[in-house]
């Protein structure tokens, strides 16, 4: 049997089986950001505990950070301390701290833009999108606050090897589908509990089409599937951007890096726990209606009618939800007002993301009464987006460009939606009060989010063309 991408990587970081079953890991790279890597270096600290690695932990500030412009640390007291803390915790133990003043950013934007996530290796971060870097054919997971003191002690995680699950994307999407529309549907199709206990490979011509930023996109929602770990077979186009990166190798030793990633994805005969077939050939753009990812249906669709449903939970849940977001049964999605855009997050906040989505704002204006705003992923994006003028182009139409961070997708900082507001959003989250208490998210791609802005209820670019 030849082994799977996941059991491949797997295998070259296990160190031990432990006694009960458990496999303890080493951990190629250790991302941090301020929200859950500062308490953990004062647990070490109190327990006297030195860091094993840092030099293979890399920090940056994302969560709490203001992303007013000209922000030097927080918006208020409390997160300009915590910034603060992580900058002197960085600088005292040695740490890569990547500031406002280099390459900041959203840690799971900056991991592949500085070179620092590669194909085949282990990472681990405090936070449960870390499964974005899949994208690259590594293992990479969230982890939770004591597994972060334990992997600053020792360099190593203790982690029960999660069932193998493979989703073969069958036929092609159309070419205004992106990849936030084809995982949206498959959330939608296999439930946001689908993958729960496995690592999952997302496999097919589909996959193979996405250029490394759309990778990024689908393997972050990994989570929102259920699954902590999701990935995709390293191949040309993983190399391509890989080369030249800051902390990828180079020279020789990058050719021989590139042999054996060919080595990693898996084989023909590979055999996996569960497989599932999704088409996305005959997909629209997708938009959620209610509190979890899986409430999801075409643009050109319809929020649900609980009364026809026969399950009695499933009636209740999608009730509850309809109540939450003050929806209609059988409401069109077109038809819902937004008062708020937010283009940004760890899912849609690249360079191409910024790109679709000025290509779709230009020479126009946002809706009256509507607040848009684009928060880029990093430092980087935001400087090649001004290098390109895309800024000129949102703020010509009326948004706020910002500075880097998390922003309104969890509103940790403070940017937040106000209560009984409506936001069409790029990220991955619509939970109840995700975006702040009492706020209402519908989750969909960038180029809805700028039509949805240009047009002030839910549009694809081509509705919004329709209308003019
Ligand atoms: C705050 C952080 C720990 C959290 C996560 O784990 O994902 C956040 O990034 C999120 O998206 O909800
Ligand atoms: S952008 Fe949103 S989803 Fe991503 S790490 Fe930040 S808070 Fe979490």
């Amino acid at each position: 049997m030849a082994n799977t991408l996941f059991d491949k990587v797997w295998g070259a970081h296990e160190i031990a089986v432990l006694p009960g079953g458990a496999s303890l890991l080493h951990v190629d790279r250790h991302l941090m950001h301020e929200l859950t890597g500062v308490e953990a270096i004062k647990t070490l600290e109190r327990r006297r505990v030195p860091i094993r690695n840092p030099d293979l932990t890399f920090a940056t500030v994302d969560h709490v950070i203001s992303t007013r412009p000209g922000r030097q640390a927080g918006d208020a007291p409390w997160s300009t301390a915590m910034v603060n803390t992580l900058r002197e915790q960085a600088e005292e133990k040695g740490i890569r701290m990547f500031d406002i003043d280099r390459s900041q950013g959203i840690v799971h934007v900056i991991g592949p833009e500085l070179g620092l996530t590669l194909p085949g290796l282990s990472i681990v971060c405090g936070d449960s999108h870390t499964c974005t870097h899949g994208a690259f054919g590594a293992i990479s997971w969230g982890i939770g606050s004591s597994e972060l003191v334990h992997v600053l002690a020792t360099q190593t995680i203790r982690q029960i090897r999660p069932r193998t699950m493979r989703i073969n994307f069958t036929g092609m999407p159309g070419p205004s589908i992106t990849a936030k529309d084809m995982i949206l549907h498959v959330i939608g199709v296999l439930g946001a509990s689908a993958g729960t206990g496995y690592a999952v490979e997302y496999a097919g011509p589909a996959i193979t089409a996405l250029d490394m930023e759309a990778r990024m996109t689908l393997c972050n929602l990994s989570i929102e599937l259920g699954a902590k770990i999701g990935m995709i077979a390293p191949d040309e186009t993983t190399f391509r951007y890989v080369q030249g990166r800051e902390f990828a190798p180079s020279g020789d030793q990058f050719d021989r890096a590139v042999t054996y990633w060919r080595s990693l994805p898996s084989g023909t005969s590979a055999s996996f726990d569960r497989e599932e077939d999704v088409d996305v050939s005959q997909i629209r753009p997708q938009v959620t209606w209610g509190t979890s990812p899986e409430q999801v249906v075409a643009i050109d669709g319809a929020v649900p009618d609980p009364a026809r449903m026969a399950d009695a939970k499933k009636r209740l849940g999608v009730s509850n939800a309809l109540d939450y977001m003050k929806l209609q049964p059988g409401q069109r999605i077109d038809e819902i007002k937004i008062d708020h855009v937010f283009i940004g997050s760890c899912t849609n906040s690249r360079i191409s993301d910024l790109r679709a989505a000025a290509s779709v704002v230009k020479g126009r204006r946002i809706a009256a009464g509507l607040t848009a705003w684009v928060v880029p992923g990093s430092s980087q994006v935001k400087s090649q987006a001004e290098r390109e003028g895309l800024h000129r182009i949102f703020m010509e139409a009326g948004f706020q460009w910002r500075e880097p961070g998390c922003s309104m997708c969890v509103g940790a900082n403070g940017d937040m939606v106000p209560p009984g507001h409506r936001c069409l959003s790029t990220s991955n989250r619509n939970f109840v009060g995700r975006q702040g208490p009492g706020s209402m998210t519908h989750l969909a791609s960038p180029v809805v989010a700028a039509a949805t802005a240009i047009v002030g209820t839910i549009a694809s670019p081509e509705m919004m063309e329709r209308q003019s």
